[in-house]
C-alpha cells in the first residue's frame, strides 16, 4: 500500500447537523504489531483476530515473514507461525515506528544479514539509541555512524544480552524495542533510561503486559528501569482491540457537532493512550458514558459554538495532540497543549506541521517548543498539508467538519492504521 501525496486533495465533509452514529473502528495498530512480533518469536503457532490490515501492519508482517516467519493474512484472522530467522533479509520500515524500532531487535536474533530501509521521511525519524544499544548487547550493526536509516544487521544466530543505558526521551518505543524481543536473549535484557522524562509511557506500559500474558517475566518495579528475563515466549491466541487513538476523529465529530458517536467494543481496561479520550473531551464539554455496546460520546448543546478549550499536559498520551489540536483551533475558549516536544520525531514534525496548517485556515495558533496554544478565531477553508502524516489528515478532516471548503492533502496517507478511512469517514457522514 502507498500513499500519493500528488492526488487530489480530498474535500472534507462538513457536518451541519449533530451526528448520531454507532462505530466499529478497525483495530489498534500498537497492539497488533507487537501481537505479530512476538508471535513470530513465540513458541509456537497462535491466531491474531480481528487483525488490522493497515499499511503499518502489513509492513510488520512483511518484515517477520522477511526474518523466516510463517504467516497467512488472507483473512480476518492473521495465523503466524514462527520460524527459523536463518537469511538474509531486506526490511521495508514504510513510515512505521514500530516496524523500525521494533523490528532490529528481532532480526538481532538472526544468523542472516538483515539491511533496513523506509520512506524517505523515515531516514531523518530516531533510532541511533536503540542501535546502539544493540552495539552494546553484542549485535554487529552497521550505519556508517548515522544512528538512523539505512543499517544492517550481521547477525551470528543469538544475542548475548544483559544491561543497557539508553536515553529514550525521544520515543518510548526505543524500550519496546529491547524489551520485545529480550526474553530470546541469552541473558535477557536489563533496560535503564537515563534522560529527560520518557514520552508515552503507557506505550511501554502496553509492551510489559503483553510480554506478561506470553508468560515473560518482566520487573518494571524500578522507575526506569525494565529488565526481562530470558526464557520462551508463549506463543498466544488473541484478540486485537480496537484502535481508541483512531477513535480520536470520530469522538471528535460528536464535539464539533453536539452529537453522539457510539465506539464499540471500547475496552473496559485498556493500556491504550486513547483511553484517556474521554477525559479530555468531558473537560472540552462533552459528556462519556462507558456502556455494554461500547462508549458513548455526546458533545455539548450547540456542538462547535459551546466547545470549551483545553489545557493538558500530553506528554503520555502525544499521538492524540493531532485531532486535540484540531479541537481546540475550533474552540471558544484558549487552550494550551504541553509536554510534547517528541512529537516532533513523529511521521512529521507536528507541532509546526500542525501550527503551520493550522494557522493556515485562520486559526489562533502559537507554537512552543513543546506544544501549541490556541485562541478562539474564526476558520476558513482551504487546503491542509498532510506531511504523509495519517493523524495530520484526521486534524484537517475534523477542521472541515466545522468549516467549508478544507481540502485535505493525501487522505490516502491514512492507511498507515486504517483501512479507507476516507470511504469509511464519506459513509458515515452520508448515512446520518
Ligand atoms: O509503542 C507504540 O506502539 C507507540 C508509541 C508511541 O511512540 P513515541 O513514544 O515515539 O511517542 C506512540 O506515539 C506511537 O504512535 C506508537
Ligand atoms: C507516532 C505514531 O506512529 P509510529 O508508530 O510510526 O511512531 C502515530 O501513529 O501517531
Amino acid at each position: 500500500m502507498t500513499t500519493d501525496s500528488d492526488a487530489p486533495a480530498w474535500p472534507a465533509p462538513r457536518a451541519r447537523r449533530p451526528v448520531d452514529l454507532a462505530v466499529t473502528l478497525p483495530g489498534s495498530k500498537s497492539l497488533m504489531n507487537r501481537a505479530l512480533l512476538l508471535a513470530a518469536l513465540a513458541d509456537g503457532p497462535s491466531l491474531v483476530r480481528r487483525a488490522l490490515r493497515s499499511r503499518d501492519s502489513l509492513l510488520m508482517a512483511g518484515a517477520l515473514e522477511a526474518l523466516g516467519a510463517d504467516l497467512d493474512t488472507s483473512g480476518e484472522h492473521w495465523r503466524v507461525a514462527p520460524g527459523a530467522f536463518d537469511r538474509d533479509a531486506a526490511i521495508d520500515c514504510g513510515l512505521a515506528g514500530t516496524v523500525m524500532r521494533f523490528v532490529p531487535p528481532a532480526a538481532a536474533l538472526s544468523s542472516g544479514v538483515v539491511a533496513f530501509d523506509g520512506d524517505p521521511y523515515m531516514r531523518s525519524r530516531p533510532v541511533g539509541e536503540v542501535l546502539a544499544a544493540l552495539v552494546g548487547l553484542g549485535v554487529d550493526v552497521r550505519d556508517e555512524g548515522r544512528g538512523a536509516l539505512p543499517f544492517t544487521l550481521h547477525g551470528s544466530g543469538h544475542v548475548r544480552g544483559g544491561r543497557v543505558v539508553l536515553d529514550a526521551s525521544q520515543s518510548s518505543q526505543f524500550i519496546s524495542a529491547l524489551l520485545l524481543s529480550g526474553a530470546r536473549y541469552d541473558e535477557g535484557v536489563d533496560v535503564r533510561h537515563d534522560g529527560k522524562p520518557v514520552p508515552s509511557l503507557p506505550h511501554i506500559d502496553m509492551t510489559v503486559a503483553v510480554l506478561r500474558e506470553h508468560g515473560v517475566e518482566v520487573d518494571d518495579t524500578d522507575a526506569n528501569r525494565w529488565a526481562v528475563a530470558p526464557g520462551p515466549i508463549r506463543a498466544v491466541d488473541r484478540t486485537i482491540e480496537p484502535d481508541l487513538s483512531n477513535a480520536a476523529p470520530f469522538l471528535g465529530l460528536a464535539a464539533l457537532t453536539g452529537g453522539t458517536v457510539l465506539v464499540h467494543d471500547w475496552p473496559e481496561h485498556t493500556t491504550q493512550p486513547g483511553a484517556v479520550l474521554p477525559d479530555l473531551l468531558t473537560q472540552m464539554g462533552c459528556t462519556a458514558t462507558l456502556e455494554e455496546q461500547g462508549l458513548r460520546l455526546t458533545g455539548p448543546d450547540g456542538g462547535r459554538s459551546a466547545l470549551s478549550g483545553l489545557d493538558a499536559d500530553l506528554h503520555d498520551v502525544g499521538e492524540l495532540t493531532p485531532a486535540i489540536a484540531a479541537l481546540c483551533a475550533l474552540a471558544t475558549t484558549p487552550s494550551h497543549l504541553r509536554g510534547v516536544a517528541h512529537i516532533r520525531h513523529h511521521e512529521t514534525d507536528r507541532i509546526a506541521a500542525l501550527a503551520k496548517e493550522l494557522d493556515a485556515l485562520g486559526a489562533e495558533v502559537v507554537e512552543h517548543p513543546d506544544g501549541l496554544s490556541f485562541s478562539p478565531a474564526t476558520l476558513h477553508g482551504g487546503r491542509f498539508g498532510t506531511y504523509a502524516d495519517h493523524r495530520m489528515a484526521h486534524a484537517g478532516t475534523l477542521v472541515g467538519v466545522a468549516v467549508d471548503d478544507v481540502l485535505v492533502e493525501d487522505i490516502a496517507c491514512t492507511s498507515k492504521t486504517f483501512p479507507d478511512f476516507a470511504g469509511f469517514w464519506s459513509g458515515l457522514l452520508e448515512r446520518d
